[in-house]
């Protein structure tokens, strides 16, 4: 496929694009594959708390990171990951810079590396008018990151498979604070560790008749281990759950505690104990990204 420069309205316009965060609800790991990879049953919400990028579509072929992020080589930024390989797939002569003000935490669980990298192949999709469609999107998303497809997807979805096989499910909108307390963890970690339980059974579809996934009905398969490993972790969450459900998200360290109201999430924040840092977010079944590409497309 070859993208089309001739008239091309988004050419050289800075645009704006959300990379929102998400949470997993829930995360039961069913079995592992043959190569490594877990096969999970999570129920991923976003919320909105987003990176935004800002790309500007060139006529010269470079791809341009304006701000690059501090501790990642720029090889291994998945926002240039991800247009070089869109760049690759799509033959496209164009080029693009792009900048980032990143305001979600690393390595938390909250999954902003694979939402970056799914906002750059929406958007560039989008800008270069290379016209794959989500489902190819989501085919390349997936070779840079497990997360990526649901970010590409862009609705709240029950997970299966490595996090890929996507059904969208509504869970109920809550408020929430997260909170990071003050150890990053590697993915790549949590799912070596000899310890971590790999057969939880899997769902029967009708459990998923509900809307809130916070109760014991439902858990975190890494949080026991993570526990373990990370004392702050443990106290943190020992801390937290006297208040309200609290859960880790994804492998940590983040942890999100849910809330009816933006009042009651505010309130325990004032509260939380010298040097958490944390933010109040609320969750949404849509992604941000989604109306922003609409109205966009519409322009056109
Ligand atoms: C488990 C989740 C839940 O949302 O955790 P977080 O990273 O967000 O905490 C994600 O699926 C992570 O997705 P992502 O961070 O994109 O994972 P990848 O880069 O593909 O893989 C990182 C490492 O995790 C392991 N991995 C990842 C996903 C999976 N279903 N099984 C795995 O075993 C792989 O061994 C790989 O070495
Ligand atoms: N654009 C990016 N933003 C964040 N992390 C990135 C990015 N590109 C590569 N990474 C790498 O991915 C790792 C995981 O980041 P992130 O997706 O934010 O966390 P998690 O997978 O725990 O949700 C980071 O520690 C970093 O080394």
């Amino acid at each position: 496929m070859t993208c089309a420069s001739n008239s091309n309205f988004f050419l050289n316009k800075a645009i704006e694009f959300p990379s929102p965060a998400k949470i997993n609800l829930f995360l039961h790991i069913v079995g592992q594959r043959e190569d490594g990879y877990h096969n999970l049953e999570t129920l991923f919400q976003f919320i909105n708390h987003s990176d935004t990028l800002t790309l500007t579509a060139t006529e010269t072929p470079d791809i341009e990171l304006l701000t690059p992020i501090d501790g990642v080589n720029n090889d291994d930024n998945l926002i240039i990951k991800a247009a070089r390989l869109l760049k690759d797939k799509s033959n496209t002569d164009l080029g693009v810079k792009i900048s980032i003000n990143k305001i979600l935490p690393m390595g938390g669980g909250l999954g902003g590396g694979s939402s970056n990298a799914a906002t750059v192949l929406v958007a560039l999709n989008l800008l270069w008018q290379c016209e794959f469609s989500l489902s190819e999107l989501s085919s390349l998303g997936l070779s840079l990151g497990a997360d990526v497809p649901i970010f590409i997807h862009g609705f709240s979805a029950f997970a299966q498979g490595v996090g890929d096989d996507l059904t969208a499910i509504k869970p109920q909108e809550s408020w929430y604070l997260i909170t990071k307390p003050e150890c990053s963890i590697s993915t790549k970690e949590v799912f070596t560790a000899a310890d971590l339980p790999r057969n939880t059974k899997k769902l029967a579809l009708s459990a998923l008749n509900t809307s809130d996934f916070v109760n014991e009905s439902f858990h975190n398969d890494c949080q026991t281990l993570v526990i373990k490993k990370y004392p702050e972790v443990a106290k943190l969450l020992a801390w937290l759950v006297e208040y309200a459900p609290s859960r880790m998200t994804g492998t940590g360290a983040c942890v999100f505690t849910q809330f009816s109201s933006y009042q009651e999430a505010h309130s325990l924040q004032a509260k939380l104990p010298k040097g958490i840092s944390s933010f109040v977010a609320q969750g949404l079944n849509k992604s941000p990204l989604c109306s922003v590409i609409a109205k966009l497309s519409l322009s056109e």
